[in-house]
């Protein structure tokens, strides 16, 4: 059994100031879900394509990393989260630093594992909590039932992971960390669309409406218009 310990603060690294440069380029995806359902080897397979079997308990890493998502040069920020939060002394501090994490994120990889029915059962909480973090309907979420190769230890049928995905109005995949890297990476790769295409959109408007004229008061008009009436009467001024 694993007992985690926390720092209280996992947002580790520190994060760049936005710039133009990473304008629609800059990415950050949390990663939740429940104690040993794979959250570290699933960044970890992505980042480096290997499985790594055995990690620390996760007391909430930071990585960050250009990748390239359809040509895009993308800055990619992943913060693991610890999956055992209800469990530490310090609660109220982690779930202070975890709230700030939702607020930072521009997406979500909700996780559990298909060996065990608890892991999945936390995923609903945990959507509702990011919902009344973040109450933008829009902010792209993917669950993901984990250790798909674990088939003699299932738990948790496909169909279980389609229906509440359904019901939440996200996307479901299931995949094996350890066996098919291609799964890890569609993962990743479709949180980083959606947020890249929900960036673009809100550029969109923001340069359109920059574009658009703002309407010039009546009031300034009709100012202008006596203005210029005054100086050429007195232009006229009789000779
Ligand atoms: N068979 C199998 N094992 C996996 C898979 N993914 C992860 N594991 C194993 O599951 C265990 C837990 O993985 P972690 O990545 O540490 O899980 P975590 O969710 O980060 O765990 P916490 O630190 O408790 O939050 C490790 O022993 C991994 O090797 C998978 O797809 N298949």
């Amino acid at each position: 059994m694993r007992l985690p310990t926390m720092s209280g603060n996992f947002l580790l690294a520190p994060i760049p100031e936005s710039s133009d440069y990473f304008l629609n380029k800059d990415i950050k995806v949390a990663v939740l879900g429940s104690r040993s359902v794979g959250k570290s080897a699933m960044i970890v397979r992505f980042l480096t394509k290997r499985f790594i079997g055995d990690y620390e308990p996760n007391t909430g890493n930071l990585y960050s990393r250009l990748v390239h998502v359809e040509g895009d040069q993308i800055f990619l920020q992943i913060q693991d989260t610890p999956g055992s939060i209800q469990e530490q002394e310090n609660f109220v501090q982690v779930l202070d630093s975890l709230n700030r994490c939702l607020k930072w994120a521009d997406a979500f990889l909700l996780v559990y594992s298909i060996t065990d029915y608890s892991s999945y059962q936390s995923i609903r909480p945990l959507y509702q909590h990011i919902q009344e973090v973040q109450p933008d309907s829009k902010i792209p979420v993917i669950i993901v039932g984990n250790k798909g190769d674990l088939i003699h230890a299932r738990q948790v049928e496909t169909n279980n992971g389609i229906q509440l995905a359904n019901e939440l109005g996200s996307v479901f995949l299931e995949i094996s960390t350890s066996e098919n890297y291609q799964g890890v990476c569609d993962v990743f790769q479709y949180l980083c669309k959606e947020v890249s295409k929900l960036h673009s959109s809100s550029n969109g408007e923001r340069r359109r409406s920059s574009i658009i004229p703002r309407p010039k008061s009546p009031n300034m008009q009709e100012l202008k218009r006596r203005f210029k009436q005054a100086l050429s009467s007195k232009v006229k001024t009789p000779t």
